[in-house]
């Protein structure tokens, strides 16, 4: 059973007080701004729990900068996180999959400006029928000594001082970490709460299952190709799970073990996965709950950002089973 304080159960904002106590230089900030991503997806999960009593579903009608069909939720997800963050007044600037460029949303600097990134609404394709979708969230310090929103986004994902998702399934969970493990928060239905209900979560070193759309498979570099027939041939057999929402597919191996991944295609050379909204939150996760994220040839922490809609190939999961898949991309 998850820790408790007096017999109840901790909520978010009580963990992050906590956090927070242990960094005297900590002003509380903080806990402040991450109440607003909390809010925002209380918000967000309310409109995904009425779909079809309120209009969710179906596409917006524009196409984002990836050149993806935009779907109503994504908007209505995008502008509740826009609306919430820009109340903080410690948030400098902010950056999401589905707008074109980051924005100074306030002139604060200094010590207690932060920069927000975020995936308003992650598994699109899943929305209208149903299937678990996700938020993912990232946050960074606002470099006073550089100017303009558009480079001072601009930094590698080892400099990210807070992380985390929010998986709206049979249960609405928030994943967090801001380097001092990975934890999971319930929400309570009946009181709109996050309460703590894993601590210090650990990725299995390794288990046999892996989750990839193998639709793409003749197009994946032949490494990849290596690792499928060969998982196909291991005793005891590997399974297969594929939910086709980021989040969703990531959260069960962050609970159960094994290996994600999205390589390079055809369609997309470079990889599909956004750096710094997806692969960057998610990597943090994992190596905070001793697995790991690689690009096939680099960790994804350590990748320096072109644009703040980087595209990257990821292999993320059980420290061992993103080892076997690194290793047939090196046995080239
Ligand atoms: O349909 P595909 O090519 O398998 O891609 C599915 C992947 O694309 C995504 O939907 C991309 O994220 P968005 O929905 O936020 O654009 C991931 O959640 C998912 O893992
Ligand atoms: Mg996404
Ligand atoms: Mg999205």
């Amino acid at each position: 059973m998850p820790r408790k304080i007096d017999g109840d159960f901790v909520t978010f904002t009580q963990f992050i007080q906590e956090e927070q106590n242990r960094h005297p230089e900590a002003t509380g900030d903080f806990s402040w701004l991450m109440s607003g991503v909390a809010l925002a997806t209380r918000m967000i999960g309310s409109y995904i729990r009425r779909a079809g009593l309120i209009d969710v579903w179906g596409d917006q009608g524009t196409t984002n900068v990836q050149g993806e069909t935009v779907k109503k939720l994504d908007i209505m997800a995008n502008d509740a996180l826009k609306r919430t963050l820009g109340y903080r007044g410690n948030v400098g600037i902010i950056a999401s999959e589905e707008d074109d460029e980051p924005r100074v949303i306030s002139e604060v600097e200094g010590e207690d400006s932060y920069i927000v990134m975020f995936d308003p609404l992650d598994g699109s394709s899943n929305i209208d029928v149903n299937v678990s979708v996700g938020t993912i969230f990232t946050v960074f310090k606002n470099p006073p000594e550089i100017e303009g929103a558009a480079k001072s986004v601009l930094q590698p994902g080892s400099k990210q001082i807070a992380a985390g998702y929010v998986l709206y399934g049979s249960s609405t969970v928030l994943v967090y970490t801001c380097g001092q493990g990975t934890h999971m928060f319930t929400l309570d239905p009946q009181y709109g709460t996050y309460l703590l209900t894993r601590e210090n979560i650990t990725i299995p070193q390794h288990t046999p299952s892996y989750s990839v759309n193998e639709a793409y498979s003749h197009g994946f570099p032949e490494g990849y190709r290596r690792y499928l027939d060969w998982v196909k041939l291991e005793k005891p057999r590997y399974s297969s799970r594929y939910v086709g929402s980021l989040v969703a597919d990531f959260h069960r191996i962050l609970i159960k073990g094994g290996v994600y991944f999205y390589p390079e295609t055809n369609a997309n050379p470079e990889g599909k996965l956004r750096l710094m909204y997806e692969s960057n939150p998610l990597a943090f996760l994992a190596e905070q709950a001793g697995g790991a994220a690689s690009t096939g040839t680099q960790r994804i922490l350590d990748v320096m950002p072109g644009d703040v809609h980087h595209r990257t190939p990821l292999v993320i999961g059980g420290k061992r089973n993103v080892d076997e898949v690194l290793d047939m991309l090196q046995a080239g």
